[in-house]
């Protein structure tokens, strides 16, 4: 197996003053031409994880590595110069507010290249492939931000991403401000990128059935802690851990029957404890919950909880049942 294009080990990040624990111990791995999915509900931590990721937030412990460097010990000069590089590049939800409103989409576009000091021809080339690989047609280069539509802002955004040819995309919440139909067009998008360029990808969303029709693997962040990570088909089919559970419960679209009653899922309160992060709220914890949880890893997943194996059954869940899986290629349709 090819080495990581991302690799995330160990990471604790503390923002604020006084400084609060936002990540935890987060492990992430991206391949080159994987699509990796991050789920969470709001205040997980998973747009504090994306700006690690790119450098812009600094881990108080673990490393950051992309393609071999190791990002989180960069500073100044040094850090600058590999954000020049263009090797990892940032899609953010609203490009309104991303992109500069002056310029038009031309400039828009080239302005990495601008700032590595790619000649005007040669930029103008690039622009015009980027635009093409996005799919919009290059009559909107001279227009404005302001004057295109939401779908085709978000091709802009992401067309100004992969013109530096980074190796590595972060899309933070990349379709939670489209309608269903440029939703799909944009998820596709991504998938056909990581195809043709070979890009690997992360997309952070709320929204687990978006995630569902694109994603390779999925990691699942509650309160800055990865509970679960693994093949996404897997995962939301069989979740290893109930906060995963209670997410896909939460989330119609994806588990399309009651694959997993959300009625023995309901959050319940316990208090709040300093061992697992989800033991306030998990109707299975125990005295063993009082400690942090290690990873349980098994067949490709990984899964902190301290009852993986014995959960299921208190919830009436009977693993031979077939869940429904809306989350195959139709359901990006
Ligand atoms: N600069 C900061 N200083 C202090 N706390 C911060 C800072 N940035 C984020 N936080 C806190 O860190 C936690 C995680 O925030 P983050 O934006 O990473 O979550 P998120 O999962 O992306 O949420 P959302 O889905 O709402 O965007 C939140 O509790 C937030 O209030």
């Amino acid at each position: 197996m090819s080495a990581p294009l991302l690799a995330v080990r160990g990471v604790n990040v503390s923002l604020g003053r006084p400084a609060v624990p936002i990540l935890r111990e987060v492990d992430l791995t991206v391949r080159a031409g994987e699509i990796v999915g991050i789920v969470g509900e709001t205040g997980s931590g998973k747009t504090t994880l994306a700006r690690t990721v790119v450098g812009l937030v600094r881990p108080d412990t673990g490393s950051v590595e992309v393609e071999g460097t190791e990002i989180s010990s960069l500073r100044g000069k040094a850090l600058r110069a590999h954000r020049r590089t263009g090797t990892v590049r940032f899609v953010f939800q609203d490009p309104l507010r991303s992109l500069d409103p002056d310029h038009d989409v031309e400039t828009v576009i080239a302005e990495g290249l601008a700032v590595r000091g790619v000649p005007p021809v040669e930029r103008a080339a690039k622009v015009r492939a980027a635009l093409e690989l996005v799919g919009l047609d290059p009559e909107l280069l001279g227009r404005t931000p302001g004057q295109i539509s939401g779908g085709q802002r978000q091709r802009v955004s992401i067309a100004r991403a992969i013109v530096c040819e980074p190796s590595l995309l972060i899309c933070d919440e990349p379709v939670s401000a489209l309608d269903a139909s440029n939703r799909n067009h944009i998820l596709r998008l991504l998938d056909d990128l990581r195809d043709r360029l070979g890009v690997g990808v992360v997309v952070i969303s709320h929204d687990l059935s978006s995630l569902a029709g694109v994603a390779d693997r999925v990691a699942v962040l509650y309160r800055g802690r990865i509970v679960e990570e693994g093949p996404i088909g897997e995962v939301f089919d069989d979740p290893r851990h109930p906060y995963t559970a209670l997410l896909v419960a939460s989330a119609p679209r994806v588990t399309g029957t009651a694959r997993h009653p959300l009625h023995r899922l309901r959050a319940v309160s316990t208090g709040a404890t300093d061992g697992c992060v989800f033991a306030h709220r998990c109707p299975f914890a125990t005295e063993a919950c009082s400690v942090v949880p290690l990873p349980v890893v098994r067949d490709g997943r990984t899964a902190a909880c301290h009852h993986t194996g014995t959960w299921p059954g208190q919830a009436g869940i009977d693993p031979t049942t077939e869940g429904a899986r809306p989350w195959s290629s139709s359901s990006v349709s």
